[in-house]
């Protein structure tokens, strides 16, 4: 009994000590399970804490990103809206630029005249080598201009600096047929000029010289303008008398392949007079010798831009015949003083207007060849042209005496502007070939 007793309190020793852990051990792992709550609860916090105390900036691109991740739909119209509307600016400003560029902010100066002075004038082959520098002048002067030109041999380029000025006006129209306009003045100077050009359609050229003529003389009768008809040294043909004086008759072949140029600019004087006579036009008769200088056409034809363009190129400088045949060359703005001062003046008998220092075309060729620097080129003689006049040199009597005009710019002077001014047609230009008399036989 005894030792049952003692077995019992043993068993109950052991079971109190038992459960004294087990209540330890729970009181330990609850306590720790606090202590964890407790740190992620202050995480948390601590997060939030984080958040508030952002710089705002950086708040907003955080929910940003968040409101563009669901608005990027959406976005994808808008960009290609933009796009579209960015690609159509960059169209027009590109058309804008090529607008700009056709039409010059700043022209020329142009001089003010008031209504009683300015004078509205008509230029027939206005967009050619002369007719462009004649315009140039009439229009500084503060003239009001119309260029009438077909483009046959002229160029918009030679005129485009005046497109848009509000005295300026460009007609195309080819003066075979009739034109209604009102002028003041008329410089009728439309005809082919070169001898290679005026011979490739002679119909053509004797067309304009005629029916041209008498087309401008009409409206000069209409309008009641003055007209200067621009006739030419070809008038005398191969002359028999040196110098010319306006009172020779010359020496023309009817029929030679020059024919349609010196007969057609001869009706073209006969018909001014008719019309002086019969209709009271008020006329007056340039008749103008060998004439050169800037906007020549590279393929112009005539000896000075052949010359310039072989030697600038180093190529054979090609001397029509002997080379021994003579010409007396004026610089353009010394002609055009001429057309204004005779235009002006009284004076209605025909005038020479020209240059009357006389060169050989051989001279000619080396003086050409010693101005321009660093020239390789041989001069070689080719064949002889038809009808090819042997001397020419104007008598300029009369214009001194009547419109107090000579020539002021010398043959080297305007040479070299010359030459400048075909070095820089070289450089832009894909030049392929001079139109010489040669390529026209070789043509046929
Ligand atoms: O490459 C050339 C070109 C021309 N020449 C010669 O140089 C001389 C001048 O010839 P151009 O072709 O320049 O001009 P032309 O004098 O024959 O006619 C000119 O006369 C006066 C104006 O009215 C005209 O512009 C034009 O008809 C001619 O003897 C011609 O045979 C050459 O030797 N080589």
């Amino acid at each position: 009994m005894i030792r049952q007793s003692l077995k019992l309190r043993k068993t109950l020793t052991v079971l109190g000590i038992v459960s004294l852990f087990l209540l330890l051990f729970l009181i330990l792992t609850r306590r720790n399970s606090g202590v964890h709550q407790r740190i992620e609860e202050e995480d948390i916090q601590k997060l939030d804490r984080d958040f508030n105390d952002l710089p705002k900036k950086d708040k907003l691109i955080n929910m940003d990103m968040e409101d563009k991740m669901q608005q990027n739909s959406d976005n994808d119209g808008t960009k290609r809206e933009l796009q579209e509307a960015k690609s159509r600016i960059d169209q027009l400003e590109k058309k804008i630029a090529i607008l700009e560029g056709r039409v010059p902010q700043k022209y020329p100066e142009v001089k003010f005249l008031g209504y009683k002075e300015r004078k509205r004038i008509l230029v027939t082959g206005g967009a050619g080598f002369v007719g462009s520098h004649l315009v140039d002048v009439l229009m500084t002067q503060g003239h009001e201009v119309i260029v009438v030109d077909n483009f046959f041999t002229g160029r918009k380029r030679n005129v485009e600096h005046w497109f848009g000025h509000r005295n300026f006006e460009m007609i195309h129209h080819d003066i075979v047929n009739p034109l209604y306009v009102e002028a003041d003045e008329i410089y009728h100077l439309a005809s082919p000029a070169s001898p290679p050009h005026y011979m490739q359609n002679p119909v053509k050229t004797i067309k304009t010289n005629t029916l041209g003529t008498i087309n401008m003389l009409g409206l000069a009768r209409r309008v009641g303008a003055k007209i200067l008809i621009a006739s030419t040294s070809e008038v005398y043909g191969d002359p028999m008398v040196h110098p010319q004086p306006e009172s020779y008759w010359g020496h023309v072949n009817p029929i030679g392949p020059r024919a349609c140029y010196d007969e057609g600019k001869r009706v073209a004087e006969t018909l001014a007079y008719s019309y002086a006579k019969q209709e009271k036009v008020a006329v007056r008769v340039a008749r103008i010798f060998n004439t050169y200088g800037p906007r020549m056409h590279v393929s112009d034809g005539r000896v000075v831009s052949n010359f310039i363009m072989q030697a600038l190129q180093n190529l054979t400088i090609t001397v029509y015949g002997n080379g021994k045949q003579t010409r007396s060359f004026c610089y353009v703005s010394d002609l055009v003083d001429g057309l204004l001062a005779l235009m002006a003046a009284n004076y209605t008998l025909p005038v020479n207007l020209g240059n009357p220092v006389e060169n050989t075309i051989q001279e000619f060729a080396m003086i050409i060849k010693n101005q321009v620097p660093g020239c390789r080129s041989m001069v070689a003689k080719g064949a002889p042209v038809e009808d090819d006049p042997q001397r020419r040199r104007p008598d300029i009597t009369v214009a001194k005496e009547h419109l107090h005009w000579e020539p002021k710019v010398s043959l080297q002077e305007g040479l070299q502007r010359t030459i400048d001014y075909f070095k820089e047609e070289l450089s832009r230009t894909t030049f392929q070939n001079n139109q010489t008399y040669m390529n026209m036989k070789s043509q046929h």
